[in-house]
């Protein structure tokens, strides 16, 4: 085994209907790592999964997952990963035992092996109380508990998580948290892709951030945060239509270093800038000075929702190149992730699925 669970190498994905859906990713995530994959709908992360795992080829590039060559060694890939795919894998016919046992006979583990593993399994994801209790009774939470769980009964040393927590409230995704924590802290390589950026901040050493098939920015939260480039004041106006004047007069009183990203919010204005603490009053009292009324400001680090509507607004339809090593561009207000609008449940099937 390397000491890279996966080496993507300019990994392209082109569908049928001429869909590049990935293009040119490369990808370096080391043994041991919790490894997290952003991106907005339709950005390309379920595909790339899919690759990794061998449900599909790809066009272009190369791929090797725990040391084994995707497109040569399927088989071996297969026996060293766990997947827990965006659809839930789980019969709600059958009870919880019963499902994990089917997913012992699918992933091949030994018969002396499984009454052991199947109740470890229950006690880590805390089913055990449920074990025989059918499955569609079960919470949304506990059926993505039990989702992971059939994921891991072969014990593999890497385990791919597409969007596990969506849909789930806080409470159940907190335990699920917990309980990927634990199988990371264990030696399992963890491979997550999610739309809710606290989710990877939590839980990942490392992760990459994607749009429209390319990766556009990569690091550890820490050091992409870092690189939104200070902290973010955020001014709220007793007027807010008067924005665009306050914005002109922060931009004119040449209050904040040179590099500060200044621009229009729904309530007021939104400085992002190495000095955006040491200065702010500066610009409170230049304000003042205008008679722009301030009903409030706020000085904040930048958290990963910063980082990813920096890294990406200045991207929209920009697919020619990865720009991992460029600084990111302005900076807005956090939200949500955009929504590209596709609907990421057909699957074209163009290779073999995972035996599950
Ligand atoms: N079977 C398919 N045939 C053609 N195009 C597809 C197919 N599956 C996905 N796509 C397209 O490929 C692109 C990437 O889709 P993908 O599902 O990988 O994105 P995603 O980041 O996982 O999104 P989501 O968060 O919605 O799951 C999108 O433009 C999508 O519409």
């Amino acid at each position: 085994m390397t000491d890279y669970a996966i080496e993507a190498r300019d990994v392209a994905v082109t569908y049928a209907d001429g869909t590049e859906a990935v293009r040119g990713v490369d990808l370096l995530v080391e043994t041991g790592e919790f490894f997290g994959f952003l991106g907005p709908n339709g950005a390309g992360k379920t595909t790339l999964i899919k690759t990794l795992v061998t449900l599909l080829r790809p066009t272009d590039g190369s791929v090797t997952v725990n040391g084994f060559d995707t497109i040569a060694e399927p088989r071996s890939v297969r026996a060293t990963v766990g997947y827990m795919a965006q659809e839930t894998s789980i019969d709600p016919e059958l009870t919880a035992r019963e499902n994990l046992r089917f997913s012992c006979d699918a992933y091949g583990v030994p018969r002396a092996k499984r009454a052991d593993r199947i109740d470890e399994l229950l006690e880590l994801v805390e089913l055990t109380d449920v074990a025989n209790k059918v499955a569609d009774d079960f919470s949304g939470g506990m059926k993505k508990r039990l989702d992971a769980a059939t994921a891991l009964v072969h014990r593999p040393p890497l385990v791919f998580l597409d969007e596990p927590t969506t849909g789930l409230d806080p409470a159940a995704r907190n335990r699920l948290w917990e309980y990927f924590r634990r199988i990371n802290d264990e030696g399992t390589t963890v491979f997550l892709t999610t739309q809710y950026l606290e989710e990877a901040d939590q839980l990942c050493d490392r992760l990459s951030v994607i749009q429209n098939g390319s990766v556009v920015a990569e690091g550890t939260p820490e050091a992409l945060k870092r690189r939104v480039g200070g902290e973010i004041l955020a001014v709220e106006l007793a007027d807010p239509t008067a924005s665009d004047r306050a914005v002109t007069i922060a931009r004119e009183e040449g209050v904040f270093e040179p590099g500060a990203t200044i621009e229009p919010t729904e309530e007021g204005l939104a400085v992002t800038a190495r000095d955006a603490r040491t200065r702010g009053t500066d610009l409170l009292v230049a304000l003042r000075d205008a008679d722009v009324g301030v009903l409030g400001f706020d000085v904040r680090a930048p958290t990963l929702d910063d980082v990813f509507l920096a890294v990406t607004d200045d991207r929209n339809g920009d697919d020619s190149e990865h720009g991992s090593e460029s600084p990111p561009a302005d900076v807005t207000t956090p939200g949500t992730i955009g929504d590209g609008g596709h609907d990421s449940s057909d699957d074209d099937g163009t290779e073999t699925g995972v035996d599950r």
